[in-house]
């Protein structure tokens, strides 16, 4: 059993999530920033890449009172659990993820990892161990679900994501277009990673929600069930 898991991500009007060089570019704008906020808080976790760490430094909290007080009423943590995919154990100790706001982080590793590393992390983070060389995602899903998570949030970034689509292991994906060109053929795009090169092997979508947002367009697909 595993989590139903969904994607959050934004991306340029030409198909990018952030400069060649990986720098965080504002592509939402302030309602598509509210939205992910909302949709942040119905998850019981949120899950991103240390690439996405390295290059963002994200807290991944919510921000709004109204919802943190909205989860305190329903008995659950302000924040959903923070969840870092990172076979090596490369997170730096003082990122904001480890630090910002009340509540549970995870830390997910594969066998690469080393242990004085993950001796330091686990006075921020609970240390999941899941793969030889990089994390079983498979497996993690798995071990998440047993830690009573039943709603996946992930926000990033194109390598994990397209990690996740190929092994069979996203249910739905939500798309901010935003209107904005960013360009480069280097640039992260929502799905990295080697790709797929058998059709019958590419995820099949199926549109639920096409609105205009801020300047640009929200999608929401389905995934369809191999
Ligand atoms: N626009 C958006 O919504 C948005 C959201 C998040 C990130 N981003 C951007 O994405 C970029 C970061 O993405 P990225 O692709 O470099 O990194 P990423 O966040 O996808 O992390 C990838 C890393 O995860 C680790 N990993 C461990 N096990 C893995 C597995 N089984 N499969 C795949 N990866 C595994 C590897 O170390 C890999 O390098 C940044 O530029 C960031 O700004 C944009
Ligand atoms: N939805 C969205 N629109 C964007 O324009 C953009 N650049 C991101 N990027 C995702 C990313 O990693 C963000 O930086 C975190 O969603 C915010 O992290 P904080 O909790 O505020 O620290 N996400």
């Amino acid at each position: 059993m595993r989590p139903f898991v969904f994607v959050n991500i934004a991306m340029s009007a030409d198909g990018k999530i952030s400069t060649r060089e990986r720098r965080q570019v504002r592509i939402s704008g302030k309602e598509d920033f509210s939205r992910v906020d909302r949709i942040k808080a119905e998850s019981d976790a949120i899950m991103v890449g240390i690439g996405t760490v390295l290059a963002d430094n994200p807290s991944l909290t919510v921000k709004s009172p109204d919802l943190r007080a909205e989860r305190r009423a329903a008995g659950r943590d302000e924040h959903p659990i923070r969840v870092v995919v990172d076979s090596r154990g490369r997170i730096p100790l003082d990122s904001d993820i480890l630090h910002k706001g009340t509540g549970r982080r995870i830390v997910a590793v594969s066998k690469q990892a080393p242990p004085e590393k993950l001796e330091a992390l686990e006075e921020y983070a609970t240390v999941i161990v899941a793969g030889e060389e990089t994390v079983d995602l498979t497996a993690l899903l798995e071990e998440l679900h047993r830690r009573g998570v039943g709603r996946l949030m992930v926000e990033g970034g194109g390598t994990l994501i397209g990690a996740l689509f190929a092994r069979g292991l996203v249910d739905e994906l939500q798309t901010f277009v935003g209107n904005i060109v960013i360009g480069g053929e280097d640039a992260p795009t929502p799905a990295d990673g080697p790709g797929l090169l058998r059709e019958e092997d590419f995820p099949r979508l199926r549109l639920t929600e096409a609105v205009r947002l801020d300047e640009g367009l929200l999608i929401r697909w389905g995934v369809e069930k191999r």
